[in-house]
């Protein structure tokens, strides 16, 4: 066992620290995607998470330095896709540096009525409405209203766990 005491401004060492301890937190994988007047965007994300049922809203961490930042930021709309097993060259070529018209060509999309791209074979797609935004340290977090949202019977889950790709088994499909 390792105690380590972090203080807020971290230097780049303690950074590290608190990286290496937030690999353990295994997460779903999604691709968040958005169209509208600002254009087409779409990248990886980890840290999203349920916020509450009523009204039904999730939220997403969005880094202030990625290059979708501001396509997010003005249209106001996006897509939260959760990946399946098979998925992960798909969550790798939207997790940076690739140009977007090649992000989106590696995959089959249909448009949802807020204009942003559904991932065909995702686990669950949920259409939404940014609701709310709060600025943290580096982030964005994105408070996201859920319109409507799809479901597909795909067993098989994607989790982010210790830096790789794990699978999970639906519990329906044991
Ligand atoms: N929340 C995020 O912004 C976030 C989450 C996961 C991965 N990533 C990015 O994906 C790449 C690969 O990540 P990795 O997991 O292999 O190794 P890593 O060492 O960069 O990250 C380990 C863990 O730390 C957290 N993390 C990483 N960068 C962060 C940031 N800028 N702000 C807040 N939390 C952060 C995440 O939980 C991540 O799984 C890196 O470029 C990383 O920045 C970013
Ligand atoms: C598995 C995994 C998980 C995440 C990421 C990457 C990967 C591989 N990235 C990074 C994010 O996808 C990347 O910065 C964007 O694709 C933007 O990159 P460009 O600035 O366009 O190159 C990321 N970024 C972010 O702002 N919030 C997040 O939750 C995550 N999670």
């Amino acid at each position: 066992m390792s105690t380590h005491e972090l203080s807020p401004d971290l230097p780049l060492v303690e950074r590290q620290v608190f990286r290496d301890a937030m690999s353990r937190l295994g997460a779903a994988v999604n691709i968040i995607t958005t169209d509208g007047p600002a254009g087409r965007a779409g990248f990886t994300a980890s840290a999203v998470c349920s916020v509450t049922d009523t009204p039904p809203t999730l939220l997403v961490c969005l880094n202030r330095s990625a290059s979708v930042w501001p396509v997010f930021r003005d249209n106001g709309y996006l897509c939260v896709n959760t990946l399946a097993a098979g998925h992960e060259d798909l969550s790798t070529l939207f997790g940076g540096k690739t140009p977007m018209a090649d992000r989106f060509l590696a995959a089959r999309w249909h448009t949802l009525s807020s204009g942003s791209p559904l991932l065909n074979g995702a686990l669950v797609s949920f259409d939404c409405k940014v609701s709310q935004v709060v600025s943290v340290g580096t982030h964005d977090i994105l408070f996201c209203e859920v319109m409507a949202l799809v479901r597909n019977d795909e067993p098989h889950g994607l989790a982010w766990f210790d830096r790789g790709y794990q699978h999970l088994l639906r519990q329906e499909a044991r």
